[in-house]
């Protein structure tokens, strides 16, 4: 069947794409895969069915015969009640010549249609119970098959992603396992087909016996009802799944700031480079040039609500019955007593809805969450003023660089059990010098460098920076004057041109200016090369939204023209870059801000490992050449080089300062520093 264009219409900033015209049987691609895999699914699905018979045959005939007979269980209970009101019908009418034998009949009636009733709160019971136990039967059965399939499959079941989807995944292991869903799918089907045939036959066979009036009426309702179930929208889209995006730059800036101010992966770059500021006075400008825009995407994704007639028609129909019962007066002399019934049926069953409605609703727990809510929205606003009027010190520049001191410093990641990470270091580090971090993995060398950009607080001990200890600074003022480059950064969701003006957001420049600033920066960071492949523009891994509609709340499947007609909107220049080039960028964005700000202290933390020997020295090299009036603190693992240049090696071992000293000092020592230099050097010990 030839696939129709998407219709697309306009959504307050969205754009809404879906299939014009309403298919009650889409022959889409699911259709497609169904009919080209039936043969297939039905042996499996037989063998399936064999299986569980032979695993626990009772359990699941009793399950079965549990579910059909809930699917039958309204059509009973329709029936019931019809025949009632038959009987009072008649009891009515004939008021002068009723015989106890009249009663007799009803109370039996009733009688049977209350056992009728407790035997479907007992199925209901032990459905679930047969449910559970089956859960359990095909957990034991199933399970040890996939995991020795799985350990069988060895590597591979790391490489073969499309195998792999068949497997279950860590997060299922406290659902139902593997089959679950596939019983559970079909006992619900089997109650479905049953529930609507049986119900429709209680309708046909009701209708049979009325007379010719009221046949005609009450089946001319029924097929409104129907008529209205199958053509009326359940949306603003003729009841179809939907698609949408939207092309405000507003909206889409908006959405790449929220993803860097919320996602924790980028705080400690937002920390360290002082972006708050930026980010947040960015935030407001987009928020308020944006304005208030009419939908949330959830909501968008949820309801695109149908036209208001088809709306007030429903309701008519569905929700007021009884006015349309009320009808049949008009036409026929109906007793009154009936309308009584069917008014107090309706009635009571409503108003039982609505009790439950209002006891969940005011269950403690409900209350609390509700309540909960109001804490929530304001606790973090008033923590953020009360941080913001702390009195603290401003950094105030000279043309030298940071004195740095440590006194007793020691840490411990909350996170980790471990031990303490740094152990009573003291340090002293004069400005403008040139000091080299070193020692083996994990030593301490990261944390202690994050101490000192104040990314986390000493548990104890002090750190003090030009003689006044550094917690009584204004953080930010000192990191404005810190370029540190760590070892693991993230490009930000932007455009790489502004990710590296955003190294320095401080600064003013003309376009001209900017470009001049920008290119150096690239040229200098080695990623000339990745910018004339993507250019300054490209924006990498942009945040998406979710951009379809949500089956459940009144939308269809969405047909693939709209999918399609996604794509091509929102297919846009997300290109793909290797780490080195990663690393290329984010040492490049360092040098724009190194290069075009008061930088007063320099730290490199080992940004280079996607670099080769030559790159990563050159890295170093342009950072050397630049170090004039800062402290600078490299670190790395390939200090050779750079060896006989510093002013003062550190050399640190399970979170302690071992060594410090110039390197022909070190080396005579023969200690930790000594090993680690000859170890790289190639000279056997
Ligand atoms: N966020 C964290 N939470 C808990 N423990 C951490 C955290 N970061 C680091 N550590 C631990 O602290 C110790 C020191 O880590 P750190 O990164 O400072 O070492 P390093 O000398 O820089 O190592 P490398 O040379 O590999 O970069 C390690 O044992 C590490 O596992």
């Amino acid at each position: 069947m030839g696939e129709l264009p998407a219709k697309v219409l306009k959504w307050g900033i969205f754009n809404v794409a879906y299939e014009p015209r309403r298919k009650f049987f889409v022959f889409n691609k699911s259709t497609t895969v169904l009919v080209k895999n039936l043969p297939e699914f039905s042996t499996y699905g037989f063998r399936f069915l064999q299986d569980i018979c032979r695993i626990a045959p009772s359990t699941f005939l009793t399950y079965i015969a549990s579910s059909a007979w809930l699917g039958a269980s309204t059509a009973i209970s329709l029936h019931m009640s019809y025949l009632i009101l038959q009987q009072i019908e008649a009891l009515a009418r004939e008021q002068n010549h009723k015989t106890p034998h009249d009663h007799v009949e009803l109370i039996v009636t009733i009688s049977t249609w209350l056992l009728l009733m407790f035997v479907s709160v007992l199925m209901k019971g032990l459905k679930d119970d047969k449910e559970m136990l089956l859960c359990g039967y095909m957990r034991a059965n199933f399970l040890p098959s996939f995991v020795q399939a799985s350990l069988d499959a060895d590597v591979g079941f790391i490489h073969d992603q499309s195998a792999r989807r068949y497997f279950p995944n860590p997060e299922t292991f406290s659902e139902g396992g593997p089959g679950w869903s596939l019983l559970k799918g079909l006992s619900e089907r089997i109650q479905a087909v049953i529930a609507f045939g049986s119900e429709c036959f209680v309708f046909y066979g009701v209708l049979a016996q009325r007379p010719l009036w009221d046949r005609w009426l009450l089946g001319g309702l029924m097929g409104l009802f129907f008529a209205l179930l199958l053509f009326s929208p359940s949306n603003g889209v003729n009841g179809a799944g939907y698609t949408f995006w939207t092309t405000n730059d507003t909206f889409n800036r908006l959405h790449r700031l929220y993803t860097i101010i919320f996602t924790p992966k980028f705080r400690e770059t937002l920390a360290k480079d002082s972006l708050n500021e930026f980010l947040c006075s960015e935030y407001r400008k987009c928020s308020n040039k944006l304005g208030v825009v009419k939908s949330d995407v959830i909501t968008l994704a949820c309801i695109l609500p149908p036209p208001w007639y088809w709306t007030f028609l429903r309701n008519l129909l569905f929700e007021y019955p009884l006015a349309f019962c009320t009808l049949l007066l008009l036409w026929n002399n109906s007793p009154f007593l009936v309308t009584t019934i069917v008014f107090f049926q309706y009635g009571t069953s409503a108003l039982a809805r609505s009790f439950q409605c209002l006891r969940r609703s005011f269950e403690p727990r409900s209350i609390s969450q509700l309540l909960g809510q109001a804490p929530a929205l304001y606790k973090p606003l008033d923590q953020g003023l009360k941080k913001r009027g702390r009195e603290l010190i401003e950094y105030s520049t000279s043309k030298a660089g940071m004195d740095l001191r440590l006194r007793g410093v020691t840490f411990r990641y909350q996170s980790s059990a471990a031990d303490v990470t740094l152990k009573n270091i003291s340090l002293m580090i004069p400005s403008n010098s040139f000091v080299l971090l070193v020692g083996e993995n994990g030593s301490g060398k990261t944390t202690l460098l994050k101490l000192l950009a104040r990314l986390h607080d000493p548990t104890s001990g002090e750190i003090f920076v030009n003689d006044t200890p550094l917690a009584a600074y204004n953080p930010v003022s000192l990191r404005k004057h810190t370029t540190f480059l760590m070892q693991s950064e993230e490009i930000f969701p932007m455009s790489l041109e502004e990710n590296l003006l955003m190294a320095t957001p401080d600064q003013i420049w003309s376009k001209e200016e900017a470009q001049e600033r920008m290119d150096e920066a690239i040229r200098i960071g080695g990623a000339r090369q990745l910018i004339d492949r993507v250019g300054y523009d490209a924006i990498l891994n942009p945040p998406t939204i979710l951009a379809q509609s949500l089956q459940g709340c009144g939308n269809g499947i969405i047909g693939d023209a709209a999918i399609r007609e996604l794509e091509r909107h929102t297919m846009q220049k997300s290109a793909a870059i290797s780490n080195g080039e990663k690393q290329r960028f984010i040492i490049a964005r360092s040098f724009m801000r190194l290069l075009n700000s008061n930088t007063r202290l320099l730290i490199v933390d080992e940004p280079t490992s996607c670099l080769d020997l030559v790159a990563e020295r050159d890295m170093f090299e342009q950072f050397y050449r630049r170090r004039k009036g800062k402290t600078t603190i490299f670190v790395t693992h390939r200090f050779a080089s750079l060896a006989r240049k510093a002013d003062m090696i550190v050399c640190m071992k399970n979170g302690e300062i071992v060594e410090t000293g110039r390197h022909e000092e070190l080396v005579s020592l023969a200690g930790e520093y000594a090993r680690l230099y000859e170890v790289q050097q190639g000279i056997p010990r």
